[in-house]
């Protein structure tokens, strides 16, 4: 089954609303190839969400950064998924590197929170990667293989993940991984999937790459088999945004 390119923006906490109408303003201009080739969801914090969902061309969608792990109620600061829903906002980026370390969340907390997101009717884009310590250490698989396993134990349908691969060493460092790096763990994930949930959802189940991707290092990457695309931090917020979502039509080898 062919996977649709998919090209995330994450926003991360950053923007003022002139910034918010300067950003959409690009993207609302750039001409980039059709719907049917590739899938764009930007993710603004959640304050500006509202506003970026209003005046944002209607073939880009829009994603929140998080959302509480069950039904909402009594926990001051958080955003559930049923308000998402009712925002009609649909996806969820879960379980990013940063709220991992800085927030402590766990493998198994991010797990629930892709299950009871995905059980309101979100799409989930959920983030898994390895420290640097744990890839000098040999460690990567086993780092991603559990954060994947924490997710597929809550989740039965993946039809609505999206799988981030993104190695915590490359996030804003301007270290990007090498093609090579980002393929062999791709892939391997892939078979990971294969052997733990199903062939079907191998097949079908898209593994993007974020990590210091910008408009000059997508196109070597997106050339790979296995990387399905992109969540793109910092570059997102810059014209060359619209680079690295046409290199959904760069060949794959
Ligand atoms: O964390 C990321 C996307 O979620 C990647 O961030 P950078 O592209 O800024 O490295």
């Amino acid at each position: 089954m062919a996977r649709k390119f998919f090209v995330g923006g994450n926003w991360k906490c950053n923007g003022t609303t002139e910034e918010v109408k300067k950003i959409v303003t690009i993207l609302n201009e750039a001409e980039v190839p059709s719907e049917d080739v590739v899938e764009v969801v930007v993710s603004p914090p959640f304050v500006f969400l509202p506003k970026v969902k209003g005046i944002l061309r209607p073939d880009f969608q829009v994603a929140a950064q998080n959302c509480w792990v069950r039904k909402g109620g009594a926990f001051t600061g958080e955003v559930s998924a049923e308000m998402l829903v009712n925002l009609c906002v649909p996806w969820v980026i879960l379980g990013h590197s940063e709220r991992r370390s800085l927030l402590h969340e766990s493998n198994e907390f991010v797990g629930d929170k892709v299950a009871y997101a995905l059980s309101q009717g979100l799409k989930v884009i959920a983030c898994i990667g390895e420290t640097l310590e744990q890839r000098e250490s040999g460690s990567t698989m086993d780092v991603v293989a559990a954060q994947t396993k924490a997710i597929a134990d809550k989740v039965t349908n993946w039809a609505n993940v999206v799988l981030a691969y993104e190695p915590v060493w490359a996030i804003g460092t301007g270290k990007v991984a090498t093609p090579a790096q980002a393929q062999e763990v791709h892939l391997e994930l892939r078979k990971w999937l294969h052997d733990n949930v199903s062939a079907d959802v191998a097949a079908s189940t898209r593994i993007i790459y974020g990590g210091s991707v910008n408009g000059a290092n997508c196109k070597e990457l997106s050339a790979k088999p296995d990387v399905d695309g992109f969540l793109v931090g910092g570059a997102s917020l810059k014209p060359e945004f619209i680079d690295i979502i046409k290199s959904a039509t760069v060949k794959k080898e």
